[in-house]
């Protein structure tokens, strides 16, 4: 297997309700780390769950403090055919994306795909807007100085990464 390939490989984490997936992919302890590797953010919360949007704004914090600003991310507020039981308002939802300077969608992922693709689209173009601008960065210092050997191992891997994505 090529490596182009193998940094490619998706994985899916599979199981019954409840037996820790997002746990297992998502610990609590690590979520600093997290947000140290994600290329791309997907904030998400349920209008009809208070906490969710309180631990929302708790995570964006932390992105703000571990990666700062200008990150590609996406807030979703989702379950918006639960209307009648809303417990979050838009205006909360606006107040938090524009303090992750990001763009909001509403959606409810139970009455089709069809915001999952929106949101989807959405993080991927930012995403690969922010490699793209890597990208040129990289290629600009190149031409300033000589580079370390280091420097260009880095190049060449965001280089083929860049090859995969863009
Ligand atoms: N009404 C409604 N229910 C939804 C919607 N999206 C998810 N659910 C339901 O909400 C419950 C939780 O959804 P999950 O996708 O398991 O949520 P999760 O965030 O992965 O939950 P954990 O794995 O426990 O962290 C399930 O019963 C889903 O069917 C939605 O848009 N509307």
């Amino acid at each position: 297997m090529s490596q182009k390939k193998y940094t490619g490989a998706k994985i899916v984490i599979i199981g019954g309700t409840g037996v820790g997936k997002t746990a297992f992919a998502a610990p609590p302890e690590t979520v600093e780390k997290n947000f140290k590797w994600g290329d791309g953010f997907v904030f998400m919360y349920s209008i009809t769950d208070k906490e969710s949007f309180q631990e929302a704004c708790k995570l964006k914090d932390i992105l703000l403090k571990v990666r700062g600003q200008g990150v590609p991310a996406v807030l979703v507020a989702n379950k918006c055919d639960l209307i009648t039981a809303r417990n979050v308002t838009e205006d909360n939802g606006l107040s938090l994306a524009e303090q992750l300077d990001c763009p909001k969608y509403e959606i409810s992922v139970a009455d089709g795909m069809s915001g999952v693709s929106e949101v989807m689209d959405e993080i991927i173009i930012q995403t690969k807007r922010e490699f793209v601008k890597s990208l040129s960065m990289l290629n600009v210092e190149q031409t300033e100085k000589p580079r370390s050997k280091l420097f260009k191992v880095l190049k060449k891997r965001i280089g083929r990464s860049h090859s995969d994505t863009v």
